[in-house]
């Protein structure tokens, strides 16, 4: 693990990002950017469109292996080690560090099997109906689905299903959560509900989450990484970045006089 300090504190970096850039066919999208990601606390990366923050997350659990225009550099350690290591096996990278979506998207199946079907193919050995029951009480959508865990996952609510997806990554045991906008799809209350959600998890799973919503940010995040074209402008204590901001340009995007 690595112990390096989170803005002046001794929390633990379960995730360390150093000077990584990343391009799209040789055009930069994320430039030299450092940050550590603090071990059961939540983490928010905001900007404007286009700024990087998807292109960042999706680097944190190696989505972006499926884009073959994207190249990587700098440094991204998980738990001490290189994530990008060639010895390192993608898809188990995938298997701890989950990632949940903008637009819900559960399996065309029962909503037992968009939670059992994932661990099963990976060997899971334990019972899968409690392990569907686990993983449905940790989303808060256990009491809603318990009598029509047979019935297909698209009759859900748009609501309902991201915190289905949500149960689906964590039925994975995973130890980090990355979210890329997993609200913005849906109307205040279930954005609300969701957000509740994250702040319960915390206890349990290290969350990385992409808003564009400030509001959210600070209301859920421990610590926020603020991004503008690329470019990584300030990292800090959420409740410090969005009252006493040490950078102008930071101020402005927080109070809204950006651009
Ligand atoms: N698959 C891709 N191929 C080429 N360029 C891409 C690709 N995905 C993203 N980009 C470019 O990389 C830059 C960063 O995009 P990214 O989606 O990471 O930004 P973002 O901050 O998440 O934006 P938004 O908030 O609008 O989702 C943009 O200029 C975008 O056009």
């Amino acid at each position: 693990m690595n112990d390096r300090e989170i803005s002046g504190s001794s929390e633990q970096a379960v995730l360390n990002l150093d000077k990584v850039s990343i391009s799209y066919s040789g055009v930069a999208a994320v430039k030299n950017v450092s940050f550590p990601i603090a071990k059961n606390k939540v983490t928010s990366i905001i900007g404007p469109s286009g700024c990087g923050k998807s292109t960042l997350l999706r680097s944190l659990n190696r989505m972006n292996d499926f884009i073959p225009e994207v190249s990587i550099d700098g440094q991204i350690s998980f738990a001490g080690q290189n994530l990008y290591a060639e010895k390192v096996d993608a898809v188990s990278v995938r298997r701890r560090i989950g990632m949940v979506f903008q637009k819900p998207n559960p399996f065309p199946k029962s909503i037992y099997n968009n939670i059992a079907w994932g661990p099963r193919i990976n060997g899971y050995a334990g019972s899968s109906d409690e392990l569907v029951e686990q993983s449905l009480k940790q989303a808060a959508l256990w009491d809603e689905v318990k009598d029509r865990l047979d019935s297909s996952a698209l009759n859900l609510s748009g609501g309902q299903q991201q915190r289905l997806c949500i149960a689906r990554a964590l039925a994975m045991e995973p130890d980090i959560l990355l979210m890329d906008e997993p609200c913005s799809a849906l109307d205040p209350i279930s954005s609300a509900r969701i957000e509740d959600l994250i702040f319960e998890l915390k206890s349990q799973y290290t969350i990385v989450i992409v808003t564009h919503n400030m509001q959210q940010a600070a209301r859920i995040s421990d610590y926020t990484a603020f991004m503008e074209m690329g470019d990584l402008i300030e990292f800090g204590i959420t409740d410090q970045l969005f009252t006493r901001p040490k950078k102008q340009r930071t101020e402005d995007y927080v109070t809204g006089r950006f651009g």
